[in-house]
């Protein structure tokens, strides 16, 4: 697992290995240029003709201290200092006096930013001829290397004035682009742009991950990220460790062990509670994901309509079907008893039926269940269901179903998924697995998990009954709900990935989905 801070850690953890430990400012500030030179010759960008755009805060200190780095080692570099110099941090003041002192050009721009940098637009003749000479020396003297130095993490308000002019001759300007710690103008906390942003190839960021680099639309601008050691560790945490997490490749590790002295019932017995007189695939897909996850055995709960097309499509599969509301109750209770998990909505409709399905299943069930699909829908409605007592919730809803859930419009939602997630979690005691292009699995009262995996190509139907039963498949091979959740919504992401190579965006369907777990997973 990576850690994810936002802006307030990340200036504690930079204060504690100041104040606790006794490291200097400005050796920490060294080190992250030293770490960004190093980036920029790994990624063998060219600094030959390089141009630096620096704040007055910090983050333009590290800007000038790599512009000294690069100059020293006979590059052409020029400095733009945008903002009052007198407001200059202490560290940043004194790597500007070091940069006079190498006779390093610096372009101070306290206000009317364009009429300095920006090309003019031509009002007469001769002004056009002069115009078309000074782009052409300009196409000759073009900087090789474009690096953002405005804001870091302390960016506190809208980018406006100089600023904002000052970002967008960086983004029009030609060139690999290069942003320090997170580019300018993106929340280090939400990914938000405030007013206008940087767009860079790449980002350094130190020490560790921020959250705004991950979430959208940050994540557009950030380009490539690199995380660079400058020396601040976990020491600095003091014991409060980050609570926002991202899964990485090698936790799949923690995913449920086989034994060579098992049999089926050693990884559990999974109950896929589904699909209707109306919807049939759903079903199919919760429980096959299930079996493909590692369970040992899927009952499905359904219609007796479905009963053929489960038979012959998953013959694996027990269906216990129900036909109008005869015998509901007693066939669902003694289904409900059997299992080790369950998994509750998908494709169930909005009937009376289903209604009754839902309230009796989360009143009586004494395992974990996942909620998902028309089951949220139906729980929108009576929510107070959610409020009483009952076993441990996966919630699943997408950011349509998170919508009637909380009443707020999906826009609202997809800019504040990180709170909409940690809030509903907490309010109802469930965890809440938001999903969107970066799917936020919150645990009340507890960490937050950003998921990176998947593709665009994912948004197909289907393919949120396949996440359900893949959480549902951990849970019963013995990983906790908060395991289940996160690597489920993990795996989920890395099976469309697997696939998309071969299907492409547009037609990655479920069922591709589904043959993706055997690739993760194998
Ligand atoms: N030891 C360390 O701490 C290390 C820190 N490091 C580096 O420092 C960076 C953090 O530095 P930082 O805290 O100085 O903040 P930074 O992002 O440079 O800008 C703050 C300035 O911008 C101003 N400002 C804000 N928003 C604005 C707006 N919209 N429009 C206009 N102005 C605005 C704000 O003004 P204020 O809000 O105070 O009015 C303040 O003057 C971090 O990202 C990393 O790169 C590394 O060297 C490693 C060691
Ligand atoms: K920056």
């Amino acid at each position: 697992m990576q850690y994810l801070l936002n802006a307030r850690e990340m200036k504690q953890i930079d204060k504690n290995t100041i104040e606790v430990f006794g490291v200097p400012s400005l050796v920490l500030m060294e080190r992250a240029a030293l770490r960004v030179v190093e980036m920029i010759k790994k990624e063998a960008a060219d600094a030959k003709r390089t141009l630096v755009v620096c704040g007055t805060g910090n983050n333009g200190g590290d800007g000038m201290a790599v512009a000294r780095m690069l100059y020293l080692e006979g590059n052409e570099v020029e400095v733009w200092l945008i903002g009052n110099p007198e407001k200059c941090s202490e560290e940043t003041k004194k790597q500007y006096d070091i940069l006079k002192a190498y006779g390093i050009p610096v372009v101070e721009q306290k206000e009317g930013f364009c009429e300095q940098f920006c090309v003019q637009e031509p009002d007469s003749e001769q002004a056009q001829i002069q115009t078309q000479m000074q782009t052409q020396i300009q196409a000759q003297t073009a900087y090789t290397l474009i690096i953002d130095a405005l804001f870091g993490i302390g960016l506190s308000r809208n980018v406006e004035g100089i600023h904002r002019e000052a970002i967008e001759e960086m983004n029009r300007l030609e060139g690999t682009k290069i942003a320090i710690d997170i580019p300018s103008g993106i929340h280090a906390d939400s990914g938000a742009v405030m007013g206008n942003c940087f767009y860079a190839d790449h980002t350094v960021t130190f020490a560790y991950n921020k959250t705004g680099l991950w979430l959208y639309p940050g994540a557009d601008a950030a380009g490539q990220i690199h995380i660079a050691d400058i020396g601040i560790t976990k020491e600095s945490f003091l014991e409060k460790e980050p609570q926002m997490l991202m899964p990485q490749a090698e936790d799949l590790t923690r995913l449920p062990k086989r034994k060579a002295d098992s049999n089926k019932g050693t990884y559990g017995k999974v109950l896929v509670i589904a699909g209707s007189e109306e919807i049939s695939g759903a079903a199919y897909f919760s429980a096959k994901a299930a079996y493909l996850s590692g369970c040992g055995l899927v009952k499905v709960f359904t219609h007796e309509k479905n009963r053929t097309m489960l038979t012959t499509r998953l013959p694996e599969a027990i269906p216990v079907t129900y036909d109008g509301k005869k015998n509901l109750k007693e066939s669902l209770i003694a289904a409900v008893q059997w299992a080790d998990v369950l998994v509750l909505g998908p494709g169930l409709g909005r009937s009376d039926t289903a209604r009754q399905i839902v309230k009796l299943t989360i009143q009586t069930a004494a395992v974990p269940i996942i909620v998902d699909a028309d089951a949220l829908n139906l729980l929108s409605e009576e929510l107070e269901i959610l409020k009483g007592p009952h076993t441990d919730l996966i919630v699943t809803p997408h950011l349509g179903e998170m919508s009637r859930l909380v009443d707020m419009p999906i826009e609202y939602i997809k800019k504040n998924i990180l709170m909409t997630a940690q809030d509903f979690s907490r309010e109802y005691n469930v965890i809440c697995v938001l999903k969107d292009a970066r799917t936020i699995t919150s645990i009340p009262y507890g960490k937050t998990y950003v998921n990176t995996s998947g593709n665009h190509g994912m948004a197909t139907a289907g393919s949120g009954d396949v996440l359900t039963g893949i959480i549902a498949g951990f849970l019963a091979g013995g990983l906790t709900p908060e395991e289940a959740a996160v690597f489920g919504v993990y795996v989920h992401g890395l099976s469309g990935d697997a696939m998309v190579e071969k299907t492409g965006y547009y037609s990655l369907m479920a069922e591709d989905i589904l043959d993706g777990i055997k690739e993760v997973l194998k």
